[in-house]
């Protein structure tokens, strides 16, 4: 079975570098925003274009796994992660960046077994910058072994977050007094590239220390994850728990003393879950 996860992993880079070129190409061109869940949760006809590319692919390579895919469950598709092998895609992480050509956008896939990642491949499409991890062979940027910081004080530390798309004012409160806290510990600083999944690239890099975030889904963080933990870092709830990949939470560190640290500070909130069943109307 070990062959024919490499082989699912070689055809998630090519695929991921030629979704890559689709995005760039399509960077050259007026891009037709429309909108999901709010008024700032933005797609684009590219979005739905390479989502699908990537799909069609694999489903002709490997009939018989399944898909949780951002835009397949914004058309209605479940989000449920079974112990089938599972291929977790956002086509274009970092839409909003994509949208105003602010220059980090990335192209993630993660592939799942028995609900445990196997590989997850980055594509930092507009810097060229291709990241892989495979489980228990490390984590690589095109090709070169990542490895996070050593830095364990979290005073000299640079933390990674974002905004996220919701404007609920109670949840942007949230967002608010954790942010508050963090700077205040006080940390060196605090960035955002306006995409999970190279925010999580960039922890596995030793950039950042630490990337936290509340709102996010399992696309924008599966194959990060195991990038992060290949490259050393360690990866839990913003409550301090174990991470689960469908709760839409997520510390990520380079070790477990920062995490836990910046655990202290995060003002907790749950949004719904990915696998949450759908509202009745
Ligand atoms: O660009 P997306 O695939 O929608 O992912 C975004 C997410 O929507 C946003 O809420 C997060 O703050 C970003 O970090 C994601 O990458
Ligand atoms: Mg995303
Ligand atoms: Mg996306």
């Amino acid at each position: 079975m070990a062959d024919d996860w490499q082989n699912a992993m070689d055809h998630a880079v090519a695929l991921a570098r030629r979704a890559g070129e689709v995005v760039r190409e399509a960077l050259q061109h007026d891009r037709k925003v429309m909108t999901k869940s709010c008024s700032v949760d933005l797609v684009t006809q590219t979005d739905q274009k390479v989502e699908t590319l990537i799909i069609q692919s694999v489903k002709e390579k490997f009939p018989t796994h399944r898909f949780i895919g951002e835009e397949s469950v914004a058309a209605g598709e479940v989000c449920v992660l079974t112990d089938s092998p599972t291929w977790i895609i956002d086509p274009i992480d970092g839409t909003t960046n994509f949208v105003h050509a602010f220059p980090f956008v990335a192209v993630s896939i993660g592939f799942s077994v028995n609900k445990q990642m196997q590989f997850g491949v980055v594509y930092s499409c507009l810097e060229d910058k291709m990241y892989t991890a495979r489980r228990g062979n490390g984590a690589f940027c095109n090709g070169e072994p990542l490895q996070v910081s050593q830095q364990e004080d979290v005073k000299q530390s640079m933390i990674a977050t974002e905004f996220g798309s919701s404007r609920d004012p109670e949840v942007v409160d949230k967002i608010f007094s954790s942010l508050r806290n963090i700077l205040c510990i006080p940390v060196h600083g605090v960035r955002g590239a306006g995409t999970a999944a190279v925010n999580m690239c960039l922890v596995a890099s030793g950039c950042v220390e630490a990337y936290y975030e509340m709102g996010i889904h399992v696309w924008d963080v599966a194959a990060g994850s195991l990038i992060v933990s290949e490259a050393g870092g360690v990866l839990m709830d913003v409550d301090g728990g174990e991470l689960d990949l469908m709760s839409r939470r997520i510390v990520a560190a380079n070790s477990r003393t920062v995490a836990e640290r910046l655990v202290i500070e995060i003002d907790a909130f749950s949004p719904p879950r990915d696998d949450a069943p759908p509202l009745k109307p």
